[in-house]
Order: C-alpha cells, then sequence, then structure tokens
C-alpha cells in the first residue's frame, strides 16, 4: 500500500497495523519529520519515498526520494499498490484523494478535509473513512429502519476551563486532548468543536442523510449512536484507538483481535452533555453548514488559517472560531459547480482571512 503521511498520528498507527498483518508499503510520503521517516525506511523498505521540502533529500536513507505535491501524484499513479491511506492533514489532502480515486486504488481516508470541502465530487465506491465516529456509525448499520445518528465528542482541551479564562489559554494548554493523541491541528479543531462541524459533515457525505447531530460523552469510548425508527438505540463502544477504524478500512473484515474490549464495571459510568454555543461558538452555525454543504470549503479555509495562526501564536484562541464565523458570514452563497470553483474560492477565503 502508500501511505500517505506515515509520519503523523494516523500515519505511525497505520504502520502499526501494517506490521501486524504483514502489509506491503510500496510508497511512504511524510513531511518534514526525516528521523521517523528515515526508522519507517528501515523497517517497511519502501520502493520509493516523498516529502515535502527538496532540502531535506539529503537526509533521507534512500535512493528513490522525490519532494512536493506533484510527487506524491505521481507516486500514487505510477504505483502497483490497491490500496492509498491517505493520512495527510488539511487541503493539502484533496488533490491526492482525487487522484487516488482516478486511478482507481481504494482509499482509506483519513483526510476528512477532502470531504468537507469535496463531498459532493467525491466518488465512493471505492472509499472507505479512518474516523472513530464514522467507523461506529458503520459498524452499527443494520438493516434496519434508521431515524437518525448521533456522533460524540470529547469536548475538547477546554472542556472544564472557566469561560471567562479561554481569552488567555496557551498553546500548550490547547494541545492537550483529554482523551486522544492526535496532530496538533486536529487537536486544536477539537477543542474549537469545528472538528465535529467536519465530522457531521463527513457523515452527511457518507451516510447520505442530514438527521445528524452531536453530543458529549466525556470519555471517548461512546463513538456513535444510531436511533431506530422502532425507538431502540445502539451505541457503539470501543478504546479510544485508531487501529480499529485503521485495520477495517485498509483490511474490509478483521477477525483478529485489535484492541481490548471497554471494561464496564472499571468505566463505571458515561457523562453526556449538549454542545453549549457560548463554550463552542462554531456549534451557532450547525444548521446552516449541514443545511447547506457547500459552505464546507469556506468553513474548511477560515478554519487552516486561523489555527495556523493560533499555532503560531498571532491570536487568542477565541479568535479561531472568531476569523471562521465572519468568513462563512461573508462568504454565505458559494457557488460550487466543480472541483476548480472549491480551488478558487479556498484561495479566496484564505487571501480575505489572512489580511
Ligand atoms: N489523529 C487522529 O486520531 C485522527 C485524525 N484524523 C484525520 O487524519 C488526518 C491526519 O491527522 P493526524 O495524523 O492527526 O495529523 P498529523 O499532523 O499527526 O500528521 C500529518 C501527516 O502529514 C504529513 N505532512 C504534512 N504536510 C505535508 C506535506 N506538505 N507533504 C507531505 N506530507 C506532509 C506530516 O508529516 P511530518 O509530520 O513529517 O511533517 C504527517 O505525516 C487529518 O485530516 C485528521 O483530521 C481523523 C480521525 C482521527
Ligand atoms: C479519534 C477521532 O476520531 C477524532 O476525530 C476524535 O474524535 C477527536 O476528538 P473530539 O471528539 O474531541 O473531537
Ligand atoms: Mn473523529
Amino acid at each position: 500500500m502508500i501511505v500517505l503521511g506515515s509520519t503523523g498520528s494516523i500515519g505511525v498507527n497505520t504502520l502499526n497495523v501494517a506490521r501486524k498483518f504483514n502489509l506491503d508499503v510500496e510508497v511512504l510520503v511524510a513531511g518534514t519529520n526525516i528521523k521517523l521517516l528515515n526508522e519507517q525506511i528501515k523497517e517497511f523498505n519502501p520502493k520509493k519515498v516523498v516529502i515535502a521540502k527538496k532540502e531535506h533529500i539529503k537526509d533521507v536513507n534512500h535512493q528513490n526520494v522525490f519532494f512536493g505535491e506533484s510527487a506524491i501524484l505521481d507516486a500514487i499513479e505510477n504505483s502497483n499498490s490497491k490500496t492509498v491511506v491517505n493520512a495527510l492533514v488539511g487541503f493539502l489532502g484533496l488533490k491526492p484523494t482525487l487522484k487516488a480515486i482516478k486511478c482507481g486504488k481504494k482509499l482509506a481516508l483519513a483526510n476528512k478535509e477532502s470531504l468537507v470541502v469535496a463531498g459532493k465530487f467525491i466518488d465512493q465506491t471505492n472509499l472507505s473513512a479512518i474516523d472513530s465516529e464514522h467507523f461506529g456509525l458503520w459498524y452499527l448499520l443494520q438493516d434496519k429502519k434508521v431515524d437518525s445518528m448521533l456522533i460524540t465528542a470529547s469536548g475538547g482541551s477546554f472542556r472544564n476551563y472557566d469561560l471567562n479564562d479561554l481569552k488567555n489559554v496557551s498553546i500548550k494548554e490547547a494541545l492537550k486532548h483529554p482523551n486522544w493523541s492526535m496532530g496538533n491541528k486536529i487537536t486544536i479543531d477539537s477543542a474549537t468543536m469545528t472538528n465535529k462541524m467536519f465530522e457531521l459533515l463527513e457523515a452527511k457525505w457518507l451516510f447520505n442523510t442530514r438527521k445528524l447531530d452531536a453530543i458529549i460523552e466525556t470519555k471517548s469510548l461512546i463513538h456513535a449512536l444510531i436511533n431506530f425508527t422502532d425507538g431502540s438505540t445502539t451505541a457503539h463502544i470501543a478504546n479510544a484507538s485508531m487501529q480499529l477504524p485503521i485495520a477495517y478500512a485498509i483490511l474490509g473484515k478483521v477477525e483478529e483481535p485489535i484492541l481490548k474490549p471497554v471494561d464496564l464495571l472499571d468505566v463505571a459510568s458515561f457523562e453526556f452533555k449538549k454542545i453549549e454555543e457560548n463554550r463552542y461558538p462554531i456549534w451557532q452555525i450547525k444548521d446552516e453548514v449541514l443545511g447547506n454543504p457547500d459552505l464546507g470549503v469556506i468553513l474548511n479555509a477560515a478554519n487552516e488559517v486561523a489555527v495556523s495562526k493560533f499555532l503560531n501564536n498571532q491570536i487568542g484562541f477565541l479568535d479561531v472560531s472568531k476569523i471562521t464565523l465572519d468568513a462563512i458570514n461573508k462568504f454565505n452563497k458559494p457557488i460550487i459547480n466543480s472541483i476548480d470553483d472549491i480551488y478558487e474560492i479556498d484561495k479566496e477565503v484564505r487571501n480575505y482571512c489572512e489580511s
């Protein structure tokens, strides 16, 4: 298989699954963590490696190293592998998603931004999503009439902070997720609840319904619930590890043990909470965004600019949601008829939010 983003949180978990099931790794794609990449090269012996920057090529212990976006696309096109795992973060993942689909590859898609911005143009015939909540929904779906679907949120790094303190929180505090170990960008998305907004859009495209909502479950052990028309509700419960969703997305069927089952006596109790708009201002636009999923490209572009500014110490935590809400207010009627429209609007929104 090809692993895009092999040095990230999902990438490393993907290679853990590859090790466990003895899967062949033909191409590794990484950004700037060359030390970890070199360890991965040594263990998995890929035929080709792609990195972000030309100046790092000399540090990579491999004969066949390329760099940049077009090299990622070429690597997908010229590979023998049937499966591509896209664990890149952000808008950068969209072109590789489209290329993998065009080349007829099976796509294990962690890069949720691809669906957020371009869900209506993404052919899902050979696609499996790598996201704990959507894996949960997929696992729960059975041949019964579904009324609605619920995904859960942890509440993020600041779920217990006094609201008055949110103005001055540090980057270090924001990166302390209560339950999951993930990359920086998604950890901030989780703290603002934008990750859950993305996941509602992701679910809309994956399951073709708008009867969707999210609630907080503080232990991240219940990932998804389905309300069936008959009045029953089922819940997907699993320990917080991405190895289960990744294994299913790559292998389709898994009969070996992957995780230890949750010990409910040990857990003792669950706590559920409403997602409040005063703590998570982004939640004000939930219905608007679900009602018009084309807003996903605006939401994503503004959020990427804002999160990057926050992580570079240029703005405060509360400004992240402010920038995103302002962009949604400004670009509230996007006209999107093609993938090219998406690249154009993405650029326009980024320019607006940067200025
Ligand atoms: N982490 C999780 O548990 C979950 C993540 N997701 C989604 O999966 C995706 C990945 O998340 P996560 O693994 O946490 O993110 P990380 O930040 O941990 O990893 C991102 C990966 O992309 C690589 N990368 C970044 N920029 C470039 C570039 N220009 N060229 C090539 N490679 C690049 C990074 O390389 P390097 O580090 O070497 O610079 C790294 O390997 C996101 O879309 C996220 O929303 C979804 C559900 C759960
Ligand atoms: C592991 C995973 O799927 C993440 O998307 C996770 O859900 C993020 O945590 P939050 O529930 O805090 O957004
Ligand atoms: Mn998730």
